[in-house]
Order: structure tokens, then sequence, then C-alpha cells
């Protein structure tokens, strides 16, 4: 963030207070155009719903759109058409320069959304006043945990502890709406673990609609149940996570037998170990197909997103992805 709002905060301390349940949200046929004339849209005619109460994975390769979305949801900017609908389900509307549907919405992106050049407690300060949510102990623990020094400026941190800051920011707003836009990327592998285990931790206690973008696919999706892929500005799929998973099937054992029974469907990943191999195959498994595969000794199983992911999003689609493709995609 470059320009600090002319509302300063007052009680950085105050009680959190009980605040409305969780929102819904909905797209409807948006395009973002960010130059006129441009043939390539942001959001290309995106229509989507976020479920109340839910942690949607919203996921796509680099350009995809996700900030973009996020930046509607959270009224930092207007599409160019279509609508965006924000807020308590069966009472949704348009966030934009709408007090109460912002001021319920909590949006961090990789930067943090911090004030770079002021002390973090004064940003902690600024959001606390403005979130009527704010937990202060739990924004207090998580610092500990994550080891954020608050009297430093962000300017001053590293990229890990600035993100970790942006992090808790958005634990601790507990928002009806929270959206996390690759905010931890920059975090190490412990504090990114721990703050998944706040967040699924917090969640549990405080239910509230969370929106989660990554590239890490493999490390989020445990914790999402509904995900939505976007490629290229358009939405690709926008569902339950266990349907999405269900869209392929793995197959481990003897890899002359995993092999036979994947002869003749595509196949979205493969590993070998040794004369054990696991296939990620496209499309589903009849019952019958399955308990030949069990019968032969297979474990069968459903699909990491993160394949399929890979697989619907790779370059050139239909068809003619190659293993370096998905390698650069992942
Ligand atoms: N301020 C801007 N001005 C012009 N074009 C923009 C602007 N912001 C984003 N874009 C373009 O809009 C498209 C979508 O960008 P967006 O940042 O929403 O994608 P993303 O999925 O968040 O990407 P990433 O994973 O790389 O952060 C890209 O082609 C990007 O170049």
């Amino acid at each position: 963030m470059t320009a600090r709002p002319a509302s300063r905060p007052t009680d950085p301390t105050g009680p959190a207070l009980p605040g409305p349940e969780p929102f819904a949200a909905e797209v409807r046929d948006v395009v973002v155009r960010y130059a006129r004339g441009d043939d390539a849209p942001a959001l290309d005619h995106a229509t989507l719903t976020i479920r109340p109460g839910v942690i949607t994975g919203l996921l796509g390769r680099n350009g995809a759109g996700k900030t973009t979305l996020a930046a509607l949801l959270a009224a930092f900017r207007r599409p160019t058409s279509g609508s965006v609908r924000v807020g308590l389900p069966g009472e949704l509307e348009d966030p934009f320069e709408n007090v109460w549907t912002t001021t319920h919405t909590q949006l961090v992106r990789e930067s943090g959304d911090v004030w770079e050049s002021d002390k973090a407690r004064d940003t902690l300060a600024y959001y606390a006043d403005l979130r009527p949510r704010w937990d202060a102990d739990l924004a207090a623990r998580l610092l500990d945990e994550l080891e954020v020094d608050v009297r430093r400026k962000p300017s001053e941190m590293s990229r890990g502890k600035r993100s970790a800051l942006g992090a808790v920011i958005g634990l601790a707003s507990r928002a009806p709406l929270t959206i996390f836009d690759e905010v931890y990327l920059g975090m190490d592998a412990p504090s990114r673990y721990a703050f998944y285990d706040a967040l699924v931790a917090d969640y549990a206690e405080h239910p509230r609609t969370v929106l989660l973008s990554s590239h890490l696919i493999t490390e989020v999706e445990r914790l999402f149940e509904d995900v939505v892929i976007i490629d290229r500005g358009r939405v690709l799929l926008a569902e339950n996570a266990d349907d999405v998973r269900a869209r392929g099937v793995s197959l481990t054992g003897p890899a002359d037998v995993v092999e036979r029974h994947a002869a003749g469907r595509e196949v979205l990943a493969r590993q070998r170990l040794g004369g054990t191999a696991q296939v990620t195959l496209f499309g589903t498994f009849a019952d019958d197909e399955r308990a030949a595969a069990v019968e032969a000794g297979l474990e069968v199983g459903a699909v990491p997103v993160q394949d399929l992911f890979v697989h619907l999003t790779r370059t050139g689609r239909p068809g003619a992805g190659t293993d370096a493709e998905r390698e650069e995609a992942r």
C-alpha cells in the first residue's frame, strides 16, 4: 500500500465484536479490461459462486486473473461489464464503494497490504480499528509464533516476514469474507504450515468464507472444500473439490499391471519407483473397471487436484501438453 487513509486507528487492543455470518459472493458474466480495446481481457465472461462458510481454493497459472478476481470481490476495482455481488446469503450487494461489505471483507495480497514505511504495529492498529471482529490476542499469538517483530517497518523486513505479517492480518481480521492472494508465497515451509494450521483451527472456531489463491496446490489442497480454476481469464471449473478429484483416477501397484489397466486412457502423470508405478488418469472408472483393478492388486484412488489443474491449464490445450510443460506449470 502506498497511501495512508485519512482515518487513523484508535484502539488496537479493543475486544473482538460479534459480526455477521459468513459472506457469499456471486460473479456473473464479468469482463475486466485494463486497457480499452484489450482483446485479451484479464477476466473474460467469468461466472462463479463462492459458497458461504467454505474455504475455496482459487487456482490459475501466472496471469490467469486470480488477483483481478480478488480485487473485484474486495471492491478494489469495478468490472468493465458484468456483476459482482458480495454479502450475506440472500442479501448480496454490489461491493463497490459499499462501506458495509468492504468493512467485512479482508483481502491480503502477496505484498502483505501493509504500510511499508511505518512500524508493523501501526499497520496492525489500523486493521484493528477497521475490522469489527479483529482479535488482538490471536494477532499477538501468531506474530509471536511467526516471529514477526512489530517494532520494525515492513520495508526493513525480509519478504517472508512481510508475508507473515499479511497472513496474521488476514487471520486476525476474522472477516466474513477473507481472501488470501498468494500471501504465504514468501514464507518458508515451517511458517507456511504454521499459517495453514492456524487457519484451520481458527476457521473451525469462527466459521467464515475464505478464498485461498496459491500456486502451492499440493500444500493447500487439503484445506479447501471448493475449487475455482481460472485460465486466461476464463473460469474452467468452479465446484466441490471432491468432485474435481473424482474427474480422474489414480492407480498404484506393480508397473506392468498398472500399465495394463491404464492402456488407452489419457495419462496426466506417471511415477515409477523400481517395479512399482503410479499413474494419474483423466476420466472416471466404471464400477467394473474399478473392481477389476482392485482384483488385480492395484490401489485405486482419487486424483490430486494439482494433476488435474496442470492438465486443464497446460499450454496449447487441448491435447499437446508435454511433460516439460507440466513441470513448468507446477
Ligand atoms: N494493473 C494492470 N494493468 C494492466 N494489466 C494488468 C494489470 N493487472 C493485471 N493485468 C493483466 O491482467 C491479467 C491477469 O492478471 P492477474 O494479476 O489478475 O493474474 P494472476 O492470476 O493473479 O497472476 P499471478 O499468479 O501471476 O499473480 C494478466 O494478463 C496481467 O498482465
